[in-house]
């Protein structure tokens, strides 16, 4: 059936509806992963979002049971060149086109891509609408104009109670903006004692779980729609060891007094290089973000540049000066991506260790 993606710009794309026939509205965002479209689909952090796929064909292995990042995808729409409708691969249980059958998100193939890349890169990231062939493109591009998205995407992902994942080791509350499960993977492969609680939880309640460290999750949309978090954070600081990831990071710079802005057209994708500037090393890394701390207002806070992105030198990891805590903006839990940064999540062990043994908070 053939459907229409209509920008806010007032640009058209016709191709080939796929999956739910339904027509949704969002902003349009590309990633340029080659691989690693069951973990993109199914990441919370797209919520509210179209998302393009710039690798030309997408479902050639299918959807398998294991690579979910969540157990219900939030992502509002997808826009291939070319949806592959007989996947082969051993874990491949169905195809792209039932996934998004069964989960009610539209997409739309027979897409130019890298002319529609071209478009947001120039732009900036825009708002559009995957609809019937038949509507009028001129009203829909006026209607997207006029609509604001909505920004209470946090609320709508975030767990609605906290629950836990057993271990022996270290306890870490895990804040959920959104989180991917490869975050808490990467705990339950450290033996911790992960308890996941939702984005509203005060400090005080978080303490009151005896952590020995916290996690900030990664998460959708601007981190200035969450002041609950910023508000908890503020309470945080100091009184325990802190790890953000992504919207995590962005919480923790916001509540140190240092702003964010929004990018053109955001990061996202498999082969991002990060430099970390005490080592001098560069990393490759995973990475999902429309947002970014802004360079110039870390200068009056307590913290300090640790990475940078190589691509366009903004702001991709920060530590506090004073107390045990520390952020990056990309993905150490990988999945999908690279795993350059996974020995993050041992720096956040041994940054706990070290805490408690020390028996007070100064890093
Ligand atoms: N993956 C994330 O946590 C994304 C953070 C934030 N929503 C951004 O787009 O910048």
């Amino acid at each position: 059936m053939k459907r229409q993606l209509v920008l806010e710009n007032g640009d058209v794309f016709i191709g080939d509806g796929f999956g739910s026939d339904r027509d949704i509205i969002g902003e349009v965002v590309f990633t340029t992963g080659m691989t690693g479209y069951q973990e993109t689909l199914s990441d919370p952090s797209y919520c509210g979002q179209i998302v393009t796929f710039t690798y030309p064909l997408i479902g050639n292995y299918g959807i398998n049971r294991d690579d979910f990042e969540t157990i219900r995808p939030f992502v509002n729409g997808m826009i291939v060149k070319e949806a592959c409708e007989a996947p082969s691969n051993w874990r491949s249980l169905y195809s792209i086109n039932d996934f998004l059958i069964e989960n009610d998100i539209p997409g739309i193939s027979g897409i130019d891509t890298r002319r529609l890349t071209r478009i947001i890169r120039n732009y900036g990231t825009l708002k559009g609408a995957i609809c019937s062939a038949e509507a009028d493109p001129k009203q829909v591009a006026e209607k997207l104009r006029e609509t604001e998205l909505p920004r209470n995407q946090v609320e709508i992902v975030s767990t609605k109670r906290p629950y836990q994942s057993p271990g022996r080791g270290k306890r870490v509350v895990v804040v959920d903006f959104g989180m991917k499960h490869g975050i808490l993977r990467e705990l339950n492969s450290r033996n911790c004692d992960s308890i996941v609680v939702p984005y509203d939880t005060s400090a005080e309640e978080i303490l009151r779980l005896k952590p020995d460290g916290v996690l900030l999750t990664n998460g959708p949309g601007d981190p200035q729609n969450v002041p609950e978090a910023i508000e908890m954070l503020r309470d945080l600081i100091g009184k325990t060891p802190i790890f953000g990831i992504c919207l995590g990071h962005q919480l923790l710079a916001l509540a140190c007094g240092a702003k964010t802005e929004k990018l053109k057209f955001g990061h996202r994708g498999s082969n991002h290089p990060v430099k970390d500037l005490k080592t001098g090393k560069v990393y490759m890394t995973s990475q999902n973000h429309g947002y970014a701390v802004s360079i110039e207002s870390i200068r009056n806070t307590e913290l300090e540049v640790t990475h940078v992105a190589l691509n366009d030198g903004t702001v991709e990891g920060l530590r506090h000066r004073v107390h045990p805590a520390f952020a990056v903006q990309y993905h150490p839990e990988a999945s999908p991506g690279p795993e350059d940064a996974n020995p993050l999540f041992n720096q956040f062990i041994e940054l706990m260790e070290k805490t408690a043994q020390r028996g007070n908070l100064n890093a």
